[in-house]
């Protein structure tokens, strides 16, 4: 039976386990994949590399359209590239990772991600699993499916510490909480759960437990639509 494209909006705070849900669900669904953080992280790159002051944001909306930001959507092998070069290196830097708050604050780079990410959800064909932090308030409100991702800070530190080896825990946790502060309280479109998202907090399950909670609710939609 030929199956309904499904749009699937994934939002949280940093290492609540978006990323690897969302591309395991896709994976395991046949559906593409949108990584909407690392847009941000690359158009933030090219500020970086352009010598963009990345704390005037009247510098940075002057230049907001220029970089060409091309994503993959295949959840096994994502990619991301800006103005033809690969960066899915240089857009995870401890540098980058410090000034994408300020730099995906500036609504004239939120507008110009938004349509692309709009357009290439659009063109999934056989449905797509987006994740970020503003995809089902603002970028796909009328996405099908909608989960918002919690988890506590220890968890979420202790996660990405885990990623970056001999990172000191406390540092860490201070980052990541001073980053999701930054994202919640911008005024454009800031990171907030839609009133229509079903909330799972991650504190206390596997990753495998959460994929199967989300591929599960997924088909339930699937097979509703
Ligand atoms: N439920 C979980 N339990 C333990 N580790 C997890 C869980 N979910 C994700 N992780 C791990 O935490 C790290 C951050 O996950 P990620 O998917 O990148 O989060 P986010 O995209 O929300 O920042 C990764 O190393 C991932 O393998
Ligand atoms: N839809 C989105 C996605 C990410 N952002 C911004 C805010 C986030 O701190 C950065 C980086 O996002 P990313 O998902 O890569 O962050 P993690 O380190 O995986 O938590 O981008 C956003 O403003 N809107």
């Amino acid at each position: 039976m030929e199956r309904a494209a499904v749009i699937v909006a994934i939002d949280g705070p940093s290492g609540t386990g978006k990323s690897s849900t969302s591309k395991a669900v896709a994976a395991q669904l046949g559906l593409s994949y949108l990584d909407t953080g690392a847009q941000y992280r690359a158009i933030t790159w090219w500020m970086v590399n352009n010598g963009i002051d990345t704390d005037d944001p009247t510098a940075i909306a002057a230049v907001a359209g220029k970089p060409e930001i091309v994503s993959g959507t295949d959840p096994s092998a994502p990619g991301i590239s800006v103005d033809g070069t690969d960066v899915a290196g240089p857009i995870r830097t401890q540098e980058v990772t410090s000034k994408v708050s300020a730099v995906s604050a500036v609504p004239e780079v939120r507008a110009r991600i938004t349509e692309l990410q709009r357009s290439i959800a659009a063109a999934a064909e056989n449905g797509i699993v987006v994740e970020g932090r503003d995809i089902g308030t603002t970028v796909l409100p009328d996405a099908d499916l909608k989960i918002f991702l919690t988890a506590s800070p220890e968890a979420r530190a202790a996660r990405r510490s885990g990623e970056l080896k001999g990172a000191d825990l406390h540092t860490t946790r201070e980052a990541l909480l001073k980053r999701d502060a930054a994202d919640s309280s911008r005024k454009t479109s800031p990171l907030a759960k839609a009133g229509d998202a079903v909330e799972v907090d991650t504190s206390d399950l596997t990753l495998q437990q959460v994929i199967e909670c989300v591929v599960t609710l997924v088909e339930e939609k699937q097979a509703g639509k």
